[in-house]
């Protein structure tokens, strides 16, 4: 599959060169230049088939000829080591829960897969590569452990100062060898924004290989398209239906989903649901698209004003605002109605939600009050114990930590401060 810039001034490129660049050079981000549907069949019988073996058949036309047939296999193998079960809370409403890999958040695929490709590609170990990441919270902790030491790969991992919870905090500050953090003084979109100028800065990119391992790699983004095949394996028998309601801040996963869909995944509709950083949700209601600096919620993953993916989206549905409104609904909540969301699902179904699946619920609801019928999957997309005071503060119950989380706990966070682009460049070039 070769791959093009949605800035349209750069050359097409292999799936090889766009992992490694991450992002185009004309600062565009990569998209495949062609989506061969799966057959019928595939989705008819997807209840038959493995995790794997989905995996395998979704990917394949992404990564070929790049990555032979047996190195996927072998890729997916170790990517997909875990769980991803749906769970039913009444007719209507289910969750997927995105959580039990080692860091606990949705992120832990796309990053395992990510560093696999770049191992794949760096096997000789011949160019050192230079990853840099910036997060919100869980891309940072998920991409340091994925990464953890993968040969030939140095990632510096750009976070906002205050703004990530403790346990998040913790996941990306304190594994050493090739991952180092930087804690930036400002918000993520700063963070963003700088990994984005490091990209194009002659000075940076003259002496190192620079990739990222936000969701603008495709690498990062495309194994996402795999929950919702999931989820759909897991209901298609018993719901026709079917809605995902997307937490989302940066709009990789949803736009992931998008692209399962494009494959040919029978969904009905998505649902973004944002916290009060919801420029895609008056860009739905206006058609105005109006990024704007974030604020802080306790949904803190999904703090992002100037979402990376929504160019993506706007390419799935070639600019067309309707054929966009009739897939896409967004609603946006805040934190008050998160906490009443959290309690909520707790005392109704006795199920712990984190503050970003409590997001996804409240837009499952919105969405149902209309369409009664339908049968919606909010996306659980990280574990309850990573924001810890939030919920046990709203639920009034003490909860106990996984494996996962407990063994971060203790570790001491090392992280260097910065507070601007030199700050960055400096580092770099240390
Ligand atoms: C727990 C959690 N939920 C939701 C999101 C939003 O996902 P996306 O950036 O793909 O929209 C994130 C961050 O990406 C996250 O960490
Ligand atoms: N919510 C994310 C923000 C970055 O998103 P990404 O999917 O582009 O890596 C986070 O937790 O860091």
């Amino acid at each position: 599959m070769n791959y093009y810039s949605l800035n349209h001034k750069a050359p097409n490129t292999t799936f090889k060169d766009a992992v490694v660049k991450g992002l185009a050079p004309d600062k565009g981000l990569y998209f495949p230049e062609s989506i061969t549907p799966l057959p019928a069949s595939f989705f008819e019988n997807i209840d038959t088939l493995s995790y794997t073996d989905i995996a395998f058949e979704a990917l394949q036309q992404f990564v070929s000829p790049d990555i032979p047939k047996d190195v996927l296999k072998t890729i997916i193998a170790e990517t997909l080591s875990f769980e991803f079960p749906v769970v039913k809370l009444n007719d209507n409403i289910s969750t997927l829960e995105l959580f039990h890999g080692p860091t606990m958040a949705f992120k832990d695929v796309g990053a395992r897969f990510m560093a696999r490709c770049l191992g794949y590609f760096n096997k000789d170990n011949t160019n050192q590569v230079t990853v840099l990441v910036a997060t919100s919270g869980d891309t940072g902790g998920a991409v340091a452990n994925g990464f953890l030491g993968v040969k030939g790969v140095n990632v510096v991992i750009l976070y906002p100062s205050g703004k990530v919870s403790d346990i998040q905090e913790k996941q990306l500050t304190t594994l050493g060898q090739n991952i180092k953090a930087l804690e930036v003084d400002g918000v993520f979109d700063d963070c963003q924004d700088m990994v984005k100028r490091a990209f194009l800065d002659d000075t940076l990119t003259s002496k190192m290989q620079l990739t990222s391992a936000n969701s603008i790699n495709v690498a990062r983004w495309l194994p996402q398209l795999l929950y919702f095949m999931f989820a759909y394996k897991q209901l298609h028998k018993t719901q026709k239906e079917i809605v995902f309601s997307v937490p989302s801040g940066n709009f990789g996963n949803v736009c992931a989903g998008m692209m399962a869909q494009q494959l040919g995944l029978p969904i009905k509709h998505f649902i973004a649901s944002n916290n009060q950083n919801n420029v895609v949700t008056n860009y739905l209601k206006t058609e105005l698209y109006t990024p704007k600096r974030s604020v802080q919620t306790i949904s803190n993953a999904m703090d992002v004003g100037n979402p990376s993916n929504f160019i993506r989206i706007q390419e799935i549905y070639k600019n067309n605002f309707s054929a966009l409104k009739e897939n896409l609904s967004s609603f946006s909540f805040t934190d008050e109605e998160t906490k009443v969301a959290l309690k909520e699902i707790y005392d109704t179904y006795n199920y712990v939600a984190d503050p970003h699946g409590a997001v996804g619920y409240l837009g499952c609801k919105s969405y149902l009050k209309v369409h009664p019928k339908a049968h919606c999957v909010f996306l659980e997309t990280a574990h309850p114990t990573k924001f810890l005071d939030v919920v046990e503060d709203v639920i009034k119950e003490k909860q106990a930590l996984p494996p996962q989380i407990e063994a971060v706990m203790d570790k001491t966070k090392v992280a260097t401060k910065i507070s601007d682009y030199d700050g960055l460049k400096a580092f770099l070039l240390q």
